[in-house]
Parts: structure tokens; sequence; C-alpha cells
């Protein structure tokens, strides 16, 4: 059979969406990974399952290129916003969107043609909080560790293009530390309301930006006095604004998500 798809991108992190109402795809980690390459397959950083929910508006369940199934995907909930809108699954601008790690509320900026321009999540409490002694053999000492539902690890450096990330990244990932790997964040400081930022996520590799990244950098940033509680974190593939409210301890983020292509492709259940 033929599975339609979407694939779409936030701030250049790019993911293959398939609406699970019509099309209830079996096995999605051999899917991820056959899927995601490059030459023989779409192309991605992943796929993302859009689906229904009893306890919000929609569901979402994210895979990386690797197959294992992710907890949250900040980039990907700010597409699902533009997805269910633009596709006619909602005429709603808040939208509660359930994931692993509880519901997101996501929030669209729709303009007078009904595009959405940028949405903004509430991605929730970041916690676990830590410095990190990452021991020798790593080529950087300490780094912070930040759960945004999903484990980072922060590592401020003063020169974030000089580092070695297809090397350093995979050893970081697998640091004896993060039993469950770790998506590894390289941060900037350029003043006390920007960070520039490169990722290697943990199940995809060298990606162009990483949402929960994004926010476990700005958080990493502000608790360590780097930068106040509202950020900018630039990566190689865009740039998302940071809220971290006093008030409630919530985390804001802010951003882009942009539709590439539709396209179907061929789907064998292998039962
Ligand atoms: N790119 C995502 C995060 C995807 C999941 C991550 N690689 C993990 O395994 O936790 C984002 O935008 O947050």
């Amino acid at each position: 059979m033929k599975v339609k798809f979407t694939k779409m991108q936030g701030a250049g992190n790019d993911y293959i969406y398939v609406n699970t109402f019509l099309y209830p795809l079996e096995e999605p980690e051999r899917l991820s990974q056959e899927w995601s390459r490059p030459h023989t397959g779409i192309g991605s950083d992943g796929l993302v399952l859009i689906g229904p929910s009893e306890e919000g508006d929609f569901s979402m369940r994210i895979f990386n290129a690797d197959g294992s199934e992710a907890m949250m995907c900040g980039n990907a909930s700010r597409c699902i916003g533009k997805y269910v809108y633009e596709n006619g699954l909602t005429q709603k601008t808040r939208v509660a969107l359930e994931t692993r790690s509880g519901i997101k509320i996501l929030n669209l900026r729709v303009n007078d043609e009904r595009v959405v321009e940028s949405v903004t999540v509430d991605m929730g409490i970041p916690t676990g909080i830590t410095p990190v002694d990452l021991g020798e053999g790593y080529g950087y000492s300490q780094g912070i560790a930040v759960s945004m539902g999903n484990p980072h690890l922060v590592i401020f450096v003063d020169q974030v293009s000089d580092v070695r990330l297809s090397e350093v990244g995979p050893l970081l990932e697998h640091h004896p530390l993060f039993p469950d790997r770790v998506n590894v964040e390289f941060a900037q400081v350029i003043d006390g309301s920007h960070i520039r930022m490169r990722v290697w996520e943990r199940g995809s590799g060298i990606t162009l930006a990483c949402g929960t990244g994004a926010c476990a950098t700005a958080v990493a940033a502000a608790f360590t006095g780097r930068c106040g509680r509202e950020s900018d974190v630039t990566m190689d593939g865009g740039t998302l604004h940071l809220q971290w409210n006093e008030a409630d301890g919530h985390l804001l983020m802010g951003g882009p998500a942009g539709k590439v292509f539709d396209g179907e492709i061929e789907y064998e259940p292998s039962k």
C-alpha cells in the first residue's frame, strides 16, 4: 500500500510526518530507520506520528533516525501545530498535544491567509538540572545535565565552531553517566540573551537544530548565571526564543515551523 506523508522542518530539524488517523502504521521503529536514510529513503532526522488522544487534542510519537522512540521533540511539536491547523484537523489555535512526557500546550500564530507562521510551546518545567563532571577522555570535563522530558547534556565552550561534533558527539551520547544515552549541546554565549549552539542528537546524530536542546541550553545558561531567563538560541538551521518563567517554572519555546513537501511512499507491513 501507499502511505501519504509530509516532510516538515522546524529550524531545519526535519521529520517525516504521518497522519495515523488515515495510516495507522505498524513497526514505526523500522520505518523510521528506512525512511530517514538520505539515499534510499526519504531522508530525515526521523519519523513523527500524529494520532488521536484521550487526554489532549492530538498525540505525538517521535522516532529518531536509528528507530529509537524519544519522549519529546520540541521542533516536531511546533510542526504538528502547523500540520493539524493547516490540514483542517482542528480550528483551534491553542492545541493540547499528548507526548510521552505529558501534555504540551501549543499556541499557534496564524496570519490572515490562515497560515501558521510560528508556534509557541509550553514545554513544562525543566527538571534534573545538575552540573556533572565528565571525567577524562572526552576533551570536555564539565557539563550541565537537564531533562526536558528527554535527557540533555549542555557543555559551554568559548568557540562552538571549534567543536569536532562528529567525533565527540557519539562519545558523549554514550557517556556512562547517561545509561539511556543523551542529547549533547555545545553552547557559546554571545551575550546575556543570545547563545550559539550546535547539537549532537541521541539516535539521529548531527542535526540542524533541536528544540528540547535549545530549551536545555537556555536553562543551563540561566541556571549558571551566563544569561537571563529569556534568550535566543541560534543553531545551524535557525533560532528559537526561550522564556523560563520565574513564577511557575514553565519554559516557553517559540519558533518557526515549515512544510517542505508532501509525498507518498510504498509501505509493506512485514506481518
Ligand atoms: N529534535 C528533537 C528531539 C528529538 C529526540 C531526541 N533525539 C531524543 O532522543 O531525546 C527536538 O527538537 O527536541
